[in-house]
């Protein structure tokens, strides 16, 4: 009775003696006192960091172009600008796109700059302690097997044949019954599944279907999304709210929870099974997927009894996450730029049909995948957090436990680093010259192009993706022509960790007249 008595006393007196004009004044003051320390303490042109809620009303406010958004204050502030986007415990640090400074983070201080506790915490459920989720000895670890394995020539010659055969027995025979009835699909769609089949048959050895006629919901695959959506809300979820939810198992916690079982579930059969083969056939020799080359490769290993269950649960799942969406979402992007810019297709089909079947490298293809990933980085955005204080080579300051936010997008349109014409699609600008036209990706720094990271965590699948990539590419271009339905010539990609295009890619499949299959000389125009 008290404190409600107490509770109407108080709001009386606010309501008899303060006034709107007086709150007006008072947020006008915060403003120009904000507005001036801001002045005084970033650069010019950086976002304004509000007291107590720093950068997040800016967010909100170009919630619709915050890739945009980026780029600009980035540009207006010289590559870096700081940010605070406190919800009690929250996150700061600085966002950068000076190549000097991702080199620094990336590799010249890379014991500095681990993934760090603030991301392991936000994907501990669904990544345990995989690759993805790892720093220090229990990454190197992983890194090892990982590159040893992926770079084998066997896993090579058994990976490039997933690719081919879920691009020649589902992938192809979709798009064909796809445009026989003239039906519009999303194409987004279609290659998301594609990818996560293919990266469960490489990393697994098993085929999801996601693919499979009718393209049908896969509980494994739904949870997986789900799982994945679910821990990156995290990121932008106050700490309080999010860490109270999960101790009372409620809302979207608890539908976490359930999500990462359902993965783990399958994760853990999968290794189960796979078990139980190699102690009833004493060898898993037939198998090449990642999973049964670790099991064998530990099992045929002195060490202690190699890899445990949980080790290769968790290092199949953080395959599973870093190579599912990342090349569809690339190639999305891909064959909507193609849509408006015909003569560069032209150039890429002669390019697919005089390589030869799986002869040539295809490197007019590559560069044309490399540039339309210049301007749409499938991971737009990443960060690494500081265990020490530090400063960069631009001299910005940055403190222990705050984030380094390095930002592809941004870096990929700044005409300091690609020149005047850096937002076109030119992929002219990767080949070695006119004369032999081979792709000269290698001269450029990994630190100017970041859209596979660079340093020691370097993505391990870059050679994985782009086979994929060039496959579907060439697949789909030689046989039909891929038209983009009316009001998409603005596409807007989904806030989200993965540029996703928000609606996804809505065409139809034009047949060629002629087949035109890899090797065969008859080029048609683009537009045919
Ligand atoms: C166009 C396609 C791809 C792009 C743009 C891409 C990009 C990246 C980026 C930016 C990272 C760094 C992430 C971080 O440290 O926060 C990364 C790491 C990684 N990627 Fe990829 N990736 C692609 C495809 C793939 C594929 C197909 C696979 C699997 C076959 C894969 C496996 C990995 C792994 C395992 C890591 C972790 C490496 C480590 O931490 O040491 N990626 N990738």
């Amino acid at each position: 009775m008290a404190s409600s008595s107490l509770v109407s006393t108080a709001l009386r007196l606010v309501t008899e003696y303060v006034r709107a004009s007086d709150i007006a004044i008072a947020a006008a003051v915060l403003f120009v006192c904000s507005a001036i320390r801001n002045r005084l303490t970033t650069p010019p042109g950086a976002p304004m960091l509000w007291p107590v809620v720093g950068i997040i009303p800016s967010l909100f406010a170009h919630l619709d172009d915050i890739y945009e958004w980026g780029t600009a204050a980035l540009a207006r502030a010289g590559g870096t600008f700081p940010y605070r986007g406190t919800w009690g415990g929250g996150s700061s640090g600085v966002v950068t796109s000076v190549p000097a400074n991702v080199e620094h983070v990336l590799k010249t201080n890379f014991a500095n700059y681990p993934k760090g506790p603030y991301y392991r915490e936000r994907f501990v459920e669904l990544l345990g302690h995989g690759i993805f989720n790892a720093d220090g000895d229990a990454w190197r670890a992983q890194r090892r097997a990982a590159t040893a394995e992926m770079h084998s020539a066997r896993f090579l010659e058994f990976s490039h044949g997933t690719i081919d055969a879920l691009v020649r027995d589902k992938l192809v025979p979709l798009l064909e019954k796809v445009s026989e009835k003239g039906e519009v699909v999303d194409l987004q769609d279609v290659l998301l599944r594609f990818t996560f089949d293919n990266i469960c048959a490489a990393a697994f050895g098993v085929d999801p279907g996601c693919l499979a006629e009718g393209l049908p919901d896969v509980p494994f695959a739904r949870a997986f999304e789900r799982a994945t959506e679910l821990s990156l809300a995290r990121f932008v979820t106050p700490p309080f709210v999010w860490k109270a939810k999960r101790f009372l198992g409620v809302g979207t916690e608890r539908e976490l929870v359930e999500a990462t079982r359902a993965v783990r579930a399958f994760a853990e059969a999968t290794v189960a099974e796979r078990r139980a083969e190699l102690r009833k056939t004493g060898t898993l020799a037939g198998r090449c997927d990642l999973l049964s080359r670790l099991m064998s490769s530990s099992s045929s290993s002195s060490d202690s009894g190699g890899y445990s269950d949980e080790f290769l649960r968790d290092f199949c799942i953080s395959f599973i996450l870093a190579g599912r969406d990342t090349s569809s979402v690339g190639l999305a992007w891909f064959f909507w730029l193609l849509a408006s810019h015909r003569d560069v297709e032209s150039r890429v089909l002669a390019d697919v049909l005089s390589s030869g079947d799986g002869g040539a490298s295809m490197d007019y293809l590559h560069a044309a995948l490399t540039e339309s990933m210049r301007l749409y980085p499938p991971v737009p955005a990443d960060f690494k957090e500081a265990v020490e204080d530090d400063v960069l080579p631009d001299g910005t300051f940055v403190r222990a436990r705050q984030r380094v936010i390095y930002y592809a997008y941004a870096m990929g349109r700044d005409k300091s680093l690609w020149g005047p014409d850096c937002l076109e699609f030119r992929p002219e600008r990767w080949l070695n010259g006119k004369k032999s036209g081979a792709f000269a990706g290698g001269v450029e720094s990994p630190y100017k192009y970041v859209v596979f990271n660079a340093g020691p965590r370097l993505c391990v699948g870059k050679r994985f993706a782009y086979a994929q990539m060039k496959a579907v590419a060439a697949a789909v271009l030689g046989r039909f022509r891929v038209e983009v339905l009316p009001g998409q010539e603005k596409m807007k990609p989904k806030l989200n960790t993965t540029l996703y295009m928000r609606d996804g890619l809505m065409v139809r499949f034009a047949r060629r007249e002629q087949r035109h299959e890899p090797g065969h000389a008859d080029v048609p125009a683009a537009g045919g």
